[in-house]
């Protein structure tokens, strides 16, 4: 009557936080959180309650700690993979398992002009995003990513020329607020092996550094004509700028400031070349994504 099509299973929403402590006295702190999902021959734990498969959830989040207290957690491309390659080296049966990290921040404090040995402070919801598919035989595919990183712009877009019909009001624009939270993503060519991510450990952090300006320094420079043509400006520069990156993503909300008009109250100027006070709108957004190849890679358009 019925198959089963398609299954995985694990733990999500593991909460981690590692401290290393130097010698000198500095102390530096990482906060995770961590989702595992395993596939393989399990099939039978669903169709036939045959348990002796099933590689308990519990278990997955002890091995994530005891892993995460003999290995480096950082840079998290690098702990992802050490735990994906754990669980289909250490089970015949599992054959596949996805990892995914979500880092916080915890940036250093600097009291009184210096950085502060053992203190730390959230300076922003911003995370780093990676995910690794550790498949049997077939090496690791690692995606890394930054989410939630809030950006204005208060000048320097515009958007005009757009597709008119008779379901278009909005008007052409020349000067408008630019406002989006980044989610950027980048694929890695496929590791053979987990050696080959240890030996290439030093690439994650400076790939991630590189994003970040270039994500930043494109959105300030650039005279916006639309969000996609922004963002395709970031993808090309990223894409030439990592070597071993075959694929960047973006997905960029468009957080929309409306023009408030005040004229009823004393003939107040509040529009166009007058605007000064805006109301900022949580929804609807626009929500505009892309991806970007390598000449000749994988392409769906
Ligand atoms: O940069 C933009 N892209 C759009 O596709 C779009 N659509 C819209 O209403 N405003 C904008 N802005």
């Amino acid at each position: 009557m019925s198959q089963l099509a398609a299954a995985r299973y694990g733990k999500d929403n593991i909460r981690l936080y590692k401290v290393h402590r130097n010698q000198d006295g500095m102390q530096s702190v990482v906060e995770m959180t961590v989702c595992i999902l395993l596939e393989g021959d399990i099939e039978t734990s669903y169709t036939k309650a045959d348990n002796s498969v099933v590689v308990a959830t519990d278990t997955q989040k002890q091995t994530t700690y005891i892993l995460a207290k003999q290995n480096p957690v950082t840079p998290p491309e690098l702990f992802a993979a050490i735990l994906g390659d754990h669980f289909i080296k250490t089970y015949p049966h599992i054959h596949a398992a996805n990892v995914s990290i979500i880092q916080k921040r915890w940036t250093r404090m600097t009291v009184d002009g210096k950085p502060h040995p053992h203190s730390f402070y959230r300076d922003s919801e911003e995370t780093r995003d990676v995910s690794c598919r550790a498949v049997e035989g077939k090496g690791l595919s690692i995606h890394s990513g930054i989410n939630n990183l809030l950006v204005l712009k208060s000048t320097g877009s515009a958007f005009y020329g757009f597709h008119r019909d008779e379901y278009t009001q909005l008007p052409e624009t020349q000067d408008r607020i630019l406002s989006t939270a980044v989610k950027s993503g980048w694929l890695w060519d496929t590791f053979p092996t987990l050696e080959d991510v240890k030996r290439q450990k030093g690439k994650f952090d400076e790939a991630w550094e590189q994003v970040r300006t270039i994500t930043m320094g494109t959105f300030a420079r650039d005279s916006s004509a639309s969000v996609q043509n922004t963002m395709y400006k970031m993808c090309d520069q990223i894409l030439a700028a990592v070597p071993g990156v075959q694929a960047v993503d973006y997905s960029l909300p468009n957080k929309h400031y409306f023009e408030i008009d005040l004229s009823w109250h004393k003939g107040l100027k509040n529009t166009g070349k007058d605007a000064e006070v805006y109301a900022p709108q949580s929804d609807p957004n626009g929500l505009i994504e892309c991806t970007v190849t390598r000449k000749g890679g994988k392409a769906k358009l």
